[in-house]
């Protein structure tokens, strides 16, 4: 199959190495002409995931008419706050009926919209778009450690695609018709993970960052309910499975994040250290939009976004998070 994918930070470097092992042809997009003179010539990409070898079926080039041309699917894997233009970019060079498969976390700013409705906003066809979301660091997929993703779309034919595409021996693809769930979760647990490492930052510890994610899920299924989509959907691999995941591991950028935040690191002296997207910095502030609209309260989310945004100090929303009026655990 010719596949375009989109984007190639670390996770769309991991993507088309994936595809491309499997014997597609893979063209990648990239924004840098290092990037692409890199993986072109020495089959690495000098700025992602640099010790790890690419399959020779990806090419690589700056140009989306070139990457684009006779695409039968097309991979997102661009940062989320790129969602319209990248939408925009692509629209010349796909057919209407293109499967694309959006493989990034977060909300649209200003409009609250999720990536697959912006993209069918800009592109029509909800059907053709699905959403890949789960536990899937790039650093681990690239070597092949054993992991499991969904593949979600209003689309079965879309979700089906796309599950055979991206799976490998050492990786597992489900599907699901909840994309509305999937790209909430997929947003949501970037949050959560903020506050499990400012938590571990603050000197708290393991039974702190299980609260953390327990009642984090429990606001993330609350959203995604009021939203339209499935609360199952918060207990499979886009919501438990990628918040524990990101929570917990070493490669997390956003719990590597938060655990900076607790030491006194604002955002943008994190950014200025980093050239990788830390989603949840946005994403708490993004899904505040999402939730007004719909009118459910997001107590742990919220505080995030007065640590990030308002340069509340992480210890002031401890006793303020304890101190809430004591509830029944479901309600
Ligand atoms: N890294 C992972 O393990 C992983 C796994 C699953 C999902 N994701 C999601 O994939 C998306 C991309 O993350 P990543 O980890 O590959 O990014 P990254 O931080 O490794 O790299 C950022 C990429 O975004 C590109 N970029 C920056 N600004 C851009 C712009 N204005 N237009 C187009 N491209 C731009 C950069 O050139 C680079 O290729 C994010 O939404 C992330 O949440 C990442
Ligand atoms: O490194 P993070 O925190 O951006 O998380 C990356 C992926 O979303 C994990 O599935």
């Amino acid at each position: 199959m010719k596949v375009s994918v989109i984007g190639a930070g670390s996770w769309g470097t991991a993507i088309a190495h994936l595809l491309g092992s499997a014997g597609n042809r893979v063209m990648l997009w990239a924004r840098k002409p290092e990037v692409c003179e890199g993986i072109n010539e020495g089959h690495r990409n000098p700025r992602y995931l640099v010790d790890s070898p690419i399959s020779e079926n990806v090419r690589a080039s700056t140009s989306h008419a070139e990457v684009l041309e006779g695409a039968e699917a097309v991979v997102i894997v661009t940062p989320s706050n790129t969602m319209r233009e990248t939408a925009v970019a692509i629209q010349p060079f796909i057919t209407p009926e293109t499967p694309i498969a959006i493989c990034s976390k977060g909300v649209e700013e200003g409009t609250g919209l999720l990536p697959a409705e912006v993209f069918a906003e800009v592109l029509g066809g909800i059907e053709r778009i699905a959403a890949m979301t789960g536990p899937n660091h790039a650093e681990e997929v690239i070597k092949r450690v054993p992991s499991g993703t969904v593949v979600a779309s209003q689309g079965a034919e879309t979700a089906r695609v796309f599950q055979e595409l991206f799976a490998a021996e050492w990786f597992r693809t489900y599907v699901s018709d909840d994309i509305i769930g999937a790209e909430i979760c997929a947003a949501f647990k970037n949050v959560v993970a903020i506050a499990v490492g400012a938590s571990y930052g603050m000197g708290f510890g393991d039974n702190t960052a299980a609260l953390l994610m327990t009642r984090g899920s429990a606001e993330m299924s609350r959203l995604v309910e009021a939203c339209g989509g499935q609360a199952m959907t918060c207990m499979g691999l886009a919501g438990m499975g990628d918040m524990i995941v990101t929570c917990m591991s070493e490669h997390s950028r956003n719990r590597t994040f938060g655990h900076r935040l607790a030491q006194g690191t604002t955002l943008d002296e994190y950014r200025a250290e980093t050239h990788m997207v830390v989603e949840g910095a946005y994403a708490c502030r993004t899904l505040h939009t999402l939730a007004t609209k719909h009118g459910v309260d997001l107590p742990i989310a919220d505080k995030v976004r007065s640590i990030v945004w308002d340069d509340v100090p992480p210890a002031d929303v401890v006793s303020e998070l304890l101190g809430r009026s004591l509830k029944p655990e479901f309600y």
